[in-house]
């Protein structure tokens, strides 16, 4: 996250860590939301390579244990049957079944889905949080970052000088003001929104400007969570 600041430990509940495995160590590849105790939703981009992944929940700074994390390998990958690995076409969003449940308490809780098809106006104050980048090339953070981002309406976002017709209205963008953004390693998170009295996941982190995350006009992209509500209840139920 650029241009944000370290988020209270375990306050965004539903955030995890997705980790890959590389010889005997475990390392931070995407974010994560919790979506029931053994599924957790994330970027289709993460995770369509074959690897060895674990999510970690309760988690705040990757590099301490305290007795907070819960560690909880994948038993399967569901990618959208529409992801064809091209940013632009979208459906950028998985399912993970995990191999047991992780437990709910003050540190770990389950996300909130919207409604289907409900879509946030322009300028919704929205928080994009995660471990990824501080900067564009930077490198990422140790500790969950958020930062604030307005909801861009598709109508702005689609102007040429935005992101034209790179954006489709399966997808939410956010942003775009030049300091905040999610980036590299964000990727997978929630797009957290307070709608009616609490938090809402409405995005999943999916893309930046491939010149930088916070450029002025690109603003961050996210897979719209409420457009893919009928195929997240057919693998998690109602
Ligand atoms: C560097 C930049 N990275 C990204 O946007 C990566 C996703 C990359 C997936 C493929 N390895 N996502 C992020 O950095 C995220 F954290 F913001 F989500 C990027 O590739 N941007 C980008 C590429 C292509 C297009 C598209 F083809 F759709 F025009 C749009 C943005």
């Amino acid at each position: 996250v650029v241009g944000g600041v370290i988020s209270p430990a375990n306050f965004w509940k539903w955030q995890v860590s997705l980790q890959y495995r590389s010889g005997s160590r475990y390392f931070h590849t995407c974010g994560g939301v919790l979506v029931r105790r053994n599924w957790v939703l994330t970027a289709a981009h993460c995770v369509d390579r074959s690897r060895v992944y674990r999510v970690v929940a309760g988690e705040h700074d990757l590099n301490t244990q305290n007795c907070r994390e819960q560690f909880v390998s994948v038993r399967r990958v569901h990618l959208h049957p529409g992801w064809r690995r091209n940013l632009a076409i979208g459906n950028d969003i998985a399912l993970l079944h995990l191999s047991s449940s992780v437990t709910l308490n003050r540190y770990v809780t389950l996300a909130t889905l919207p409604p289907t098809d409900q879509v946030l106006s322009h300028n919704y104050a929205c928080v994009v949080s995660g471990w990824g980048r501080t900067s564009s090339g930077g490198s990422s953070s140790n500790v969950l970052r958020h930062a604030l981002l307005r909801v861009v309406s598709y109508s702005m976002c689609r102007q040429p000088s935005w992101w034209g017709n790179t954006v489709n209205t399966n997808m939410v963008c956010a942003g775009g003001n030049g300091r905040q953004a999610g980036c590299q390693g964000d990727s997978g998170g929630p797009l957290n929104c307070h709608v009616g009295g609490r938090w809402v996941v409405h995005g999943i982190t999916s893309f930046v400007s491939s010149r930088g995350c916070n450029i002025l006009r690109k603003p961050t992209v996210f897979s719209r969570v409420s457009a893919h509500s009928s195929w997240i209840r057919s693998l998690i139920g109602a």
